[in-house]
């Protein structure tokens, strides 16, 4: 059975008391009631102040959260049973979903002093990953979305269309949009839900986050249901959705979450947005990922961009900056109205530290919203919020000097909600108790009847306090005490030697050891007085507390806009205090907006000094590299390993990401385009889950590429073609760079290992080619990371494999074997360079220095590999475009002509076992017998 199965198996009502049902007693035919009604869950029922769970859920419960299993005898049999405690149930309930579990919770909806017979129980909530709204069970800066997808009518064209539904259920942010079936799923591993309700036939592929997949009543995914639920959240549903899988995939998310928040329609949800995705830079979960924006690879803390930005001072603004950054714009003047605003706080040190002092007092105002609409908020909820209200008018203040026209709509738009901070401040004490059921909650003078009956219990208190010395006076026992105890109410205590002594009006209560307890008729007039005003005062201070949550609950939609405008003051202020503090640049921009029509020819990426955000943070010298890049064109980066091809990618892509989510940029200058998507391929790395390996997942990723990317696009190609053998690597990298170019013309940058293809450069205007350099002395190689026009020359393979801890004795080996060979075929590899008249400087290259493996592989590719290069059908590229330089092709098909007479067919076999050589993965005894072999072969 495997882990899905053995979780379903305990859910649902246990077969054992299936089979004595009618016998059961009426608590545990309760139980298998609510199971039976619940069965998609494993129920957890309260009894007291337990949730109990009974046969195969107890045990999974007791394993699971490591707490006793007991069991529970009855007439009808032995039921195995496992209790966890109400007060401090989160951690178990947090190891229970981390087990894959979902919970129904029963709870008991009568006061069990007040039931007459079986308890009144109800599920008031099920809680999964998606449907969480435990603030110790939520990540305090983190949207937990549930999401929905559904698919448009089978018969119809609209088949095609996919509806997306995501609902953070602890703040009520509800977000819904469609597209075809390709854009929704890179939607959806955008937005990567924690649980997910999948509609009928809908095709979903494996994806990169791991949801728990929520199966949910068919029914509500057909229209007229989801029509009918989303009216209750939307007065005009087609205001909101544009098709019906968009309908469908909203109304089933919103029934499924009021399903699981005990069939109840959810107030705080006062507003369902729609969006479209092409109304935002598109970033796929490849390139989310490749370009470590969230989740990095490195163990390092602060190793993602997210990281570097996050200096966020509430939980609104750390959410907020996670939507920002996952989505940057594409409208130009909204990316202009940031940039705006966080120039403005640059220049202001005062109102920055300001504002970061106000938002750092803010509590969570949306989950708090979400609370009190959902009756769970207590008074501490309460006053949280009013402390956060508090500060909106000190922050409009701090705002009130500002220019930038964000930030003055900011300002304006900030309710101050003086009703609700002054009824909070009226109406609960300063410091109130967690309970809201055992008093203490409302301040005096708040409700007179209130007060009253605060009065006469306190009349009465004060009453009795004076009694023990009135009656020791009128009895003459010095040792008299009057107390209270829960069971007995007020006593007058008498110890045994003085009883003697005791009036006639004392009446005997209570007899122990050494003494005895006495009410007199006054006495316990007064205690029912205060115990009766005491009791209607706590049920009265509760109604009014009701009342009072109920006043704020009808606020929901203001007090929403606050924490909207918050969220938003706390990012910009972020940005500015990150600009700041790590000397980032405002980036200018080229172009209107992706597809407009005023793309002028120097519509292209200009960085000057550029840096990468988080590696310059984990360096101790990083070295600022410029950016040149005309629109469409494609750069060719080559040079050693380690060198920085890769941070360079990144880092302009980076730089872009980050100019359209309005922030600065790290550079001396920048002149982007406003881009619509980031494409990257970068990386091997197996989705053997997926079932596709190495090659077929960069080949499926260049596929996407080339299907998708537009004259808009930035495309970031890390070695693509490495995965399989060198000519069809090198073909493959050709060909679809000469189709980005000449078809796509995005602006594209490609790292590669491939000299051969710096070649393409030499007939297209637009084609590039950058290097990166290392220095070499005594055998030692520094990299010095800065870039420099044209191809590299050699890729010091060797000395990264030196630097990476291959033993010695295995490098010298390396080294020598190397300049042996290069030595070999330098002579036939200058001769055949000749012949194809082409020499190795290409475009702006630089000469090429022999003495490295990577020239002897180049000897090899470029002049002799005749045989690789005739089995590969190169497309021919378009002549008349050659500089005169040689076209790519030429170069090619040339050194195949001219090859066949140098060509070595032992040499290349010797040299492809090297080039196969998998370093990281061999033995020092394994690299002397391959060398052994080598050697052997060779002589
Ligand atoms: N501009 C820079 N300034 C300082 N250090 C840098 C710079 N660029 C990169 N580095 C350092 O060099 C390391 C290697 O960089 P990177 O991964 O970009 O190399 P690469 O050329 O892509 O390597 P490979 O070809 O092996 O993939 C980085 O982890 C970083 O520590």
């Amino acid at each position: 059975m495997n882990a899905d199965a053995q979780r379903e198996a305990v859910y649902g009502a246990p077969p054992e008391m299936l089979a004595v049902r009618d016998d059961l007693t009426p608590m545990l035919s309760q139980y298998a009631d609510l199971c039976e009604t619940h069965d998609d869950a494993v129920v957890l029922f309260q009894v007291g102040d337990f949730y109990e769970a009974f046969c195969g859920a107890a045990e999974a419960v007791a394993r699971t959260c490591e707490v006793t299993l007991t069991k529970r005898e009855d007439s009808t049999g032995t039921w195995p049973m496992a209790g966890i405690p109400i007060d401090n149930a989160a951690g178990y309930l947090e190891r229970l979903l981390d087990a894959g579990y979902r919970v129904a919770l029963a709870e008991q909806v009568e006061d069990a002093s007040e039931a007459s017979g079986l308890v009144d129980r109800a599920v008031t909530q099920l809680i999964t990953p998606g449907t969480v709204v435990d603030e110790e069970l939520l990540e305090a800066g983190r949207a937990t979305y549930l999401g929905a997808v559904a698919r448009g009518d089978g018969d119809t064209d609209a088949a095609d269309e996919y509806g997306i539904a995501v609902l953070d259920v602890s703040t009520g942010e509800c977000l819904v949009t469609g597209a075809d079936r390709a854009l929704a799923l890179e939607e959806l591993e955008r937005l990567a839900p924690a649980e997910l309700v999948v509609g009928p036939n809908c095709d979903l592929p494996s994806l990169s986050f791991d949801p728990m997949q929520t199966p949910f009543e068919p029914d509500a995914f057909d229209v007229e249901a989801a029509e009918s639920t989303l009216s209750s959240y939307a007065p005009r549903p087609d205001a909101v959705v544009e098709s019906d899988a968009e309908c469908r995939a909203v109304g089933a998310l919103l029934a499924y979450a009021e399903y699981a928040q005990g069939d109840s329609k959810l107030e705080y949800v006062t507003r369902v947005t729609r969006f479209d995705p092409r109304e935002f830079l598109q970033l796929d979960a490849t390139a989310i990922r490749s370009l470590e924006l969230f989740d990095s690879r490195s163990a390092r803390a602060g190793s993602t961009l997210f990281s570097v930005l996050d200096e966020t001072a509430c939980a609104l603004g750390r959410r907020r900056l996670e939507a920002w950054l996952r989505r940057p714009l594409v409208d130009r003047d909204a990316i202009e109205a940031r940039l705006d605003a966080v120039d403005a706080l640059c220049d202001d040190a005062l109102t920055r530290a300001d504002l970061r002092d106000h938002l750092s007092a803010v509590y969570d105002l949306e989950r708090l919203v979400a609370r009190v609409s959902r009756e769970r908020a207590n008074a501490r909820d309460l006053r949280s919020l009013k402390t956060t209200l508090d500060r909106v008018p000190d922050i409009r203040e701090a705002l009130a000097e500002t220019d930038a026209d964000l930030l003055a709509d900011c300002r304006e738009s900030l309710p101050e909600l003086d009703g609700v901070r002054d009824l909070v401040g009226r109406a609960l004490v300063s410091d109130p108790p967690q309970e809201i059921t055992d008093g203490g909650v409302i301040a005096d003078g708040f409700d007179a009847e209130l007060d009253d009956l605060r009065g006469t219990a306190e009349a009465g208190r004060e009453w009795v306090s004076k009694l023990e010395a009135e009656e020791r006076e009128r009895t003459g026992i010095d040792s008299l005490e009057v107390g209270y105890n829960q069971v007995h109410g007020y006593y007058i205590e008498v110890t045994n030697p003085n009883l003697d002594r005791v009036p006639d009006d004392y009446v005997r209560r209570q007899t122990l050891k050494n003494s005895e307890r006495f009410y007199t008729p006054e006495l316990k007039e007064r205690e029912d007085e205060i115990l009766r005003a005491a009791d209607r005062a706590d049920a009265l201070e509760y109604d009014l507390f009701c009342e009072v949550r109920a006043d704020v609950a009808a606020e929901s939609e203001r007090i929403q806009a606050v924490a909207d405008v918050l969220a938003d003051l706390d990012v910009l202020r972020t940005l500015a205090d990150v600009a700041v503090a790590n000397d980032y640049t405002r980036p200018e921009f080229r172009t209107e907006g992706p597809g407009e029509s005023d793309r002028t020819s120097d519509g292209g990426i200009e960085i000057d000094a550029g840096r990468h955000p988080v590696v310059e943070r984990a360096q101790d010298e990083f070295v600022p590299n410029p950016a040149s890049l005309p629109a469409g064109s494609v750069t060719l980066i080559t040079g050693p390993n380690m060198s920085g091809k890769s941070t360079y990618m990144r880092q302009v892509a980076l730089v872009c990401i980050l100019a359209q989510m309005g922030s600065f940029v790290p550079a001396n200058a920048a002149r982007v385009p406003v881009i619509d998507r980031v494409f990257t391929r970068i990386g091997a790395s197996d989705d053997i889950a997926g079932g596709q390996s190495t090659f077929m997942r960069e080949m499926s990723e260049l596929t996407d590429i080339l299907h998708n990317a537009t004259d808009d696009s930035l495309v970031l190609l890390d070695e693509v073609g490495r995965g399989t053998s060198t000519a069809d690597g090198l073909a493959i990298a050709r060909a679809a760079t000469e189709f980005i170019h000449d078809e796509i013309g995005a602006t594209t940058l490609f790292a590669t290992h491939y000299h051969d293809l710096t070649d393409v450069a030499a007939d297209r205007e637009t084609v590039f080619n950058l290097h990166f350099t290392a220095a070499q002395r005594d055998g030692e190689v520094t990299f010095l990371h800065s870039v420099a026009d044209g191809p590299s020359s050699s890729s010091y393979g060797v000395e990264v494999a030196h630097l990476a801890g291959v033993p010695g004795t295995v490098v010298d080996r390396a080294r020598s074997l190397v300049e042996f060979d290069v030595s070999k075929t330098a002579e036939s590899h200058a001769t055949d360079a000749a012949a194809n008249g082409h020499s190795e400087t290409v475009g702006r290259a630089e000469t090429a220095e022999d003495g490295t493996l990577a020239a002897y592989v180049d000897g090899l590719e470029n002049g002799h590999t005749g045989k690789n290069a005739r089995d590969v059908e190169m497309p021919t590229a378009d002549a008349g475009a050659g500089s005169g330089a040689g076209s790519d092709s030429d170069s090619v098909s040339g050194a195949t002509a001219g090859s066949d007479a140098g060509f070595d067919p032992e040499l290349e076999a010797v040299a492809n076992r090297l080039r196969e050589a998998d370093l990281v993965d061999t033995t020092p005894l394994e690299a002397l017998n391959l060398l052994s072999e080598l050697k052997h072969e060779l002589e």
